[in-house]
């Protein structure tokens, strides 16, 4: 469809999953936009963005329920708000984007704000003259040309001709001005834009983890979004529209009385009224439409997903019936919404057209009465006509406002979540000078209810190989991210080479720190650009002499594409152990005083991780580096200078591997277990290879 161009800067693009709690943060769900959601059943566009419904209302809560199919972890919690907060609220915002409108020492963009204000001044000014140039047309029609004589030409001509160039005129100055302001909200989006995510890669773990990333980027799309339809509606549809009708009612008033004023006044009152009223009304059922619709696409995407699960329970009539049933509400709120439009847009027209007819019955009588022309009756039908147009999208503006207030408070509060683990004022570069990492006394839990390490005491000597080993949820993974100060310790302390490291700066200890951890991060980009990621300045074949050391070389030149193989969202086209050598790779690249290897080779067959281990021992050993090995299977960290045995957050034990085994402890346990295990695939791995190949091993 092909808008108009006034329709075209209020009505916004789909936006497709605009369902949210009001105040709440971010809904924890996957929204996605599937291709299937974009139409309704009339093929068009689905309903978008909503104003929020007044905070406590029944819609409310209906909205929450709704976006909450599971309790999304909400950063503030959800909070019943005033009318009057909201509007403090909103009025806060739109302060805060008056800085980017007349931004204190940007002078370009002051000019730009101030010559679009003048540009859209002169088109208003330019629009209202078009009816007093009809008038004058029509008036100057009115004679007996055939007494006379004369042209359209000679009579009006002149007229006609200043009544198409101001018409041009008027939408000149008009598309200039957006062309003028585009950039101001550009510019505004993107400084926004930027100033947030910088501020997410800043902020910690627990808030990373306690949101789904969708949620995050879909928050700063529709933020942004939000600064982009304000700056335009209110420079293009609200402000222009309140002037038109100021210069109508002046215009009206000097003319021909107050009377025409008043009538064209108190119109505007009752469709402003009307028209926020029953949008408002109507919002809920948007609302309701873009639940189902944001439940059919999670049903859709969810089974298409898993459609592996789907096939081994013969689920597929299952799965076909939740879909059916999501689009079943959609279809009902989708009618609702249709309905209504029906009502909104009749209930405007009624309003405007009583009141044009009233004002076409005035100016009738005045010509009836002789003291106006024809002309003047054009004019006034001409000059409220006009406004129809702008007025005619004032509900959909109205709500998009709303939504997009909203949505910028979601945005400008995100900028706001505090830092957790920040540097302390002055905080001074770690100074390395063996690498010895001491936990005194160290107690932390995730949640405060819930200890995971307690009163830790442990030291990791320079230049040592150290091994924690325990049972599973011990705190193994919860003792490096300590070091990596994604959390910080609740008791106690943590020292690198004596220092507290609280008291350095975060940069400086993370730059120390390598780590390979249990799940390798990977960009969806080449294994080249996966593994330069641990010092972007390193050369091609400083990569690859990383890749060999990380015993990987070899599988990645075996890729038809070699190191520009794509590896896929979060490294799902390459193979877990092909993943964890890309995590080493990366290690080497980064080269850190500090490592740390968590379960970094358990994804390895026995003969891959005992070449890779041997490797990394070397360079360990070469470089003098102090490093932990977090791991379940023993056999790969019995050769450790120290072993340490967590259990239940403190050390249970501790010493080499002889020691440990002597001393018949939790470890021994474990190791005779593994060994047992092992003993039975060694046993195993023998018979099949004889299996296969008999009188190979004779
Ligand atoms: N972000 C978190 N919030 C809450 N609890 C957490 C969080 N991360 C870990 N835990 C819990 O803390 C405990 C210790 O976790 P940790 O990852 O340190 O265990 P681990 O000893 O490394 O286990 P594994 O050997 O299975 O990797 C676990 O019970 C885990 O469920
Ligand atoms: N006259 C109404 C409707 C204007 C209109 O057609 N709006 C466009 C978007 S700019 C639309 O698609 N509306 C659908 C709806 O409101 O459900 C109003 O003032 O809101």
């Amino acid at each position: 469809m092909l808008l108009p161009p006034l329709a075209r800067a209020v009505c916004r693009p789909t936006l497709h999953h605009r369902l949210r709690p009001q105040h709440a943060y971010l809904s924890a769900r996957v929204f996605t936009s599937s291709p299937l959601h974009r139409k309704d059943v009339h093929g068009q566009r689905p309903p978008t963005a909503q104003s929020a419904p007044s905070p406590g209302s029944k819609d409310a809560v209906q909205q929450t329920k709704a976006a909450q199919p599971a309790k999304p972890p909400t950063l503030l919690a959800e909070q019943t708000v005033t009318n009057k907060e909201q509007r403090k609220a909103d009025w806060a915002i739109i302060k805060e984007m008056s800085h980017y409108l007349w931004p204190k020492d940007n002078y370009g963009t002051r000019f730009r704000v101030g010559l679009s204000v003048a540009l859209l001044v002169s088109a208003k000014v330019l629009n209202v003259q078009v009816p007093f140039y009809f008038k004058n047309i029509v008036d100057s029609m009115n004679i007996d040309f055939a007494a006379l004589g004369g042209t359209a030409w000679t009579v009006a001509g002149t007229m006609i001709v200043a009544y198409g160039a101001t018409r041009i005129g008027a939408t000149v100055f008009q598309e200039v001005r957006n062309a003028v302001f585009a950039s101001v909200a550009q510019k505004a989006i993107r400084a926004v834009a930027c100033r947030v995510y910088e501020h997410l890669l800043r902020l910690d773990q627990s808030f990373h983890l306690s949101r789904q990333t969708g949620g995050l980027t879909r928050a700063i799309d529709r933020g942004t979004k939000g600064i982009s339809f304000l700056l335009t509606s209110m420079v293009f549809h609200v402000l222009p529209t309140i002037l038109e009708i100021s210069l109508v009612c002046g215009i009206l008033t000097y003319n021909y009385g107050a009377k025409f004023a008043l009538i064209t006044g108190t119109t505007m009152l009752a469709y402003t009224a009307f028209t926020i009223s029953t949008t408002a009304w109507r919002t809920k059922f948007r609302k309701q439409a873009n639940a189902a619709d944001n439940k059919a696409a999670t049903v859709a995407v969810d089974s298409l997903i898993n459609y592996e699960a789907v096939k081994y329970f013969n689920n597929e009539k299952f799965e076909v019936g939740r879909y059916d049933k999501a689009l079943q509400n959609y279809e009902k709120a989708s009618i609702k919404v249709a309905t209504s439009l029906a009502f909104l847009n009749s209930g405007q027209n009624l309003i405007f057209s009583s009141a044009l007819t009233a004002m076409m019955y005035l100016a009738a009588d005045g010509v009836a009465n002789g003291n106006l022309t024809v002309g003047d009756l054009v004019m006034v039908n001409q000059l409220v006509f006009q406004l129809s147009v702008p007025l005619n999208f004032l509900g959909s503006v109205y709500r998009e406002l709303r939504q997009s207030l909203l949505d910028m408070e979601t945005l400008f509060n995100l900028q706001k979540v505090e830092l957790k683990v920040r540097d302390k004022p002055n905080a001074k570069p770690l100074l390395l000078s063996s690498g010895e990492l001491k936990f005194e006394n160290v107690t932390f839990g995730y949640r405060p209810d819930r200890p995971i390490l307690k009163n830790l005491n442990l030291t990791i000597p320079a230049g040592k190989k150290i091994a924690i080993v325990g049972p599973s949820g011990c705190g193994k993974s919860t003792i490096l991210r300590l070091l990596f100060r994604y959390y910080d310790v609740q008791e106690g302390r943590i020292l690198i080479d004596g220092q507290d490291i609280r008291d350095v700066s975060l940069e400086s200890l993370r730059k120390a720190i390598g780590v390979v951890p249990q799940d390798t991060p990977l960009f969806n980009d080449t294994i080249g650009h996966n593994i330069k990621y641990g010092n972007l300045e390193a050369t091609d074949d400083q990569i690859i002499e990383a890749a060999r050391r990380a015993h990987v070389h070899d599988t990645i030149s075996s890729f038809p594409d070699g190191y520009n193989t794509m590896v896929g969202e979060r490294g799902m086209m390459i193979s877990g152990g092909e993943k964890q050598r890309l995590a080493v790779s990366r290690l080497i690249l980064k080269d850190p005083p500090l490592l740390f290897f968590d379960e970094a080779t358990s994804a390895l067959d026995t003969h891959t991780e005992q070449a890779l281990l041997s490797h990394i021992n070397s360079i360990l050993k070469e470089k003098k580096r102090t490093s932990v090995f977090v791991a379940h299977r023993l056999r790969t960290i019995y050769d450790s200078d120290m072993i340490i045995v967590l259990r239940a957050g403190s050390v249970a034990e501790s010493g080499t591997h002889q020691q440990l085994i002597d001393r018949a402890g939790l470890y021994s346990e474990l190791w005779s277990a593994q060994e047992t295990l092992f003993a039975g695939a060694d046993e195993k791995e023998v018979v099949e290879d004889e299996i296969k190949d008999p009188g190979q091993r004779k």
